[in-house]
């Protein structure tokens, strides 16, 4: 499988992200923003975290206008599938590939932790190895998580069932870390194959960083 992540001036998890689908057995490939096309039979594009443009303006506002982004577009047109992992996440906000927009976390605190989101929905390519009702455990860091959308928008969501993970405790009992809007860490859209989130499960793929439930996150994309 051929998965592309992509590099703007400022990401920093890339190499995470390429050691984690390397280590699931694909061929992953670094792309530069300012290239204009994916590389070919890409399967699986990958939008890492980071602080592309140095989150100036708006986190992901300036990424988004990168030559890149047009192919990504044209990729997610044709049901490519995307990833939208922290950065990644809000970059596909600002590209309107996914619904809502990202504010400031509500503690106006860069947070940086271990925290457990619970599985909300599986009926999609990158959940389908886990059940509803799972919790897992991601590290979270970012200071603009606080998931924003209007009243309208959220029922929509709710409607198609694309709200995929939400913070929550250890036994599941959903709690709001940074003011996101119904607790959510995570959506995909309608289509279901353009997905975003705020954790990093490419930072829990072994023991030695705290957790592993990252993989079976990952591997849900795998063919
Ligand atoms: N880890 C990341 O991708 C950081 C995300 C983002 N720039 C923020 O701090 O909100």
């Amino acid at each position: 499988m051929k998965v592309a992540v992509l590099q703007f001036p400022g990401t920093n998890c890339e190499f995470d992200a390429h050691y984690a689908f390397k280590k699931l057995g694909c061929d992953v490939e670094v792309v530069w923003h300012k290239n204009s096309k994916l590389p070919a039979n890409t399967d699986l594009v990958i939008v890492p975290g980071g602080f592309s443009y140095g989150d100036y303006l708006r986190s992901g506002a300036i990424a988004r206008f990168a030559a890149i982004m047009e192919d990504v577009k044209r990729f997610a047109k044709n049901g490519g599938k995307v990833l939208g992992i922290c950065n990644g996440f809000q970059i596909l906000l600002e590209a309107g590939l996914l619904p809502g927009a990202m504010k400031r976390n509500d503690t106006l605190h860069f947070i940086s932790k271990h925290h457990h989101l619970k599985v909300i929905d599986n009926q999609n390519e990158f959940l389908r190895l886990l059940n509803v009702g799972d919790v897992v455990n991601i590290p979270v860091a970012h200071h603009d998580g606080n998931y924003f959308i209007d009243e309208e928008g959220l029922k929509e969501l709710e409607r198609n069932n694309q709200i995929l993970l939400k913070y929550c405790t250890k036994d599941g009992e959903l709690t709001n870390m940074n003011g996101s809007i119904s607790n959510i860490a995570g959506i995909c859209n309608k289509e279901r194959n353009v997905f975003g989130l705020m954790p990093h499960p490419e930072r829990a793929i072994e023991e030695i960083l705290g957790s592993t439930d990252g993989i079976n996150m990952l591997k849900g994309f795998l063919k």
